[in-house]
């Protein structure tokens, strides 16, 4: 079991006349997993690079398990709070993919055994059991992001943050995320993910938390937050085509998906 818990958060870059975060509080529990969505530069990756002291609080505070993230840095947190950055290549720095799935769990003290064993299983769950030979610049954009996402999971965190992860993916990339964060659902994880793909979005989470403008407009279950178009239109978040063609036509009813929109579409000719 973990919790995560933000309250009255607000920050500004010291370097920047406004203020980025507006007094946000937040919290998680075991097994969660959150979409944070919003327009560009509404302070997504801003809020997310506080849950590991990356960037500390001007107020407020966020606690994991009831500790001041602030007590203690961004490197004695890797084993509880695990951070997949946007960009891969702000990530990874060795030569081969399985040294970056090494590096983590061999700083954290974890015994040989037990860090092969972590290994074999991870590298698996990403994808990455071909190329633990390859040099990390040779891969593709998209297996850049599944080697970081496993040099993160190969501490085995108890939270898991990732920016963008669906950045640059295809079909089968995304089907990948999704069941990586099956996976981490069954494992009681605290899954945080920033993403602008709201299919992908209202697939996977359950649920999704709407900035606008370093503040929350909404917070609930994907039918919740998708059931307020106008509120939507303020943060600039596009609903799926498939909702946005159910909220077109009338329909009361919140549609996710087509397989929905197929059921209410035969409830309504009946
Ligand atoms: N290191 C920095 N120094 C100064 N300002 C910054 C810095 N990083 C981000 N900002 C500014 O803070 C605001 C929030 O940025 P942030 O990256 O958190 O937004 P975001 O919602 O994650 O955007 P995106 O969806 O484009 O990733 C933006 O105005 C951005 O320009």
């Amino acid at each position: 079991m973990v919790t995560v818990k933000i309250e009255n958060l607000s920050y500004s870059y010291k370097d920047s006349a406004t203020s980025v975060l507006h007094d946000i509080s937040l919290s998680f529990s075991s097994g969660e997993r959150v979409a944070i969505i919003g327009q560009n530069g509404t302070g997504k990756t801003t809020l997310t690079k506080h849950l590991n002291g990356i960037l500390t609080p001007d107020t407020g505070r966020v606690l994991i398990d009831n500790v001041n993230v602030e007590n203690k840095t961004t490197a004695e947190w890797a084993s509880k709070v695990g951070y997949v950055f946007q960009n891969p290549n702000d990530q990874l720095f060795l030569d081969t993919v399985k040294k970056e799935l090494v590096f983590g769990p061999s700083h954290l003290g974890i015994p040989k055994k037990e860090i092969q064993k972590r290994i074999r299983f991870v590298s698996e769950l990403v994808g990455m059991q071909e190329e633990l030979a390859e040099h990390p610049l040779n891969l593709t954009d998209s297996e850049k992001k599944f080697c970081a996402i496993g040099a993160v999971l190969a501490m085995d965190p108890n939270v898991v943050i990732m920016d963008e992860p669906t950045g640059g993916q295809d079909k089968s990339g995304k089907y990948r995320l999704a069941k990586i964060l099956e996976y981490l659902k069954t494992q009681q994880k605290i899954c945080i993910v920033v993403s602008h793909d709201m299919r992908f979005v209202t697939e996977n989470f359950d649920r999704i938390v709407v900035m606008a403008n370093g503040h929350i407009l909404l917070d609930g279950a994907p039918k919740e937050v998708f059931s307020n178009p106008q509120v939507l239109k303020e943060a600039f978040v596009t609903p799926p085509p498939i909702t946005d063609l159910a909220q077109k036509l009338g329909w009361e009813t919140t549609i996710l998906s087509i397989s929905e929109f197929i059921e209410e579409l035969k409830k309504r000719v009946q």
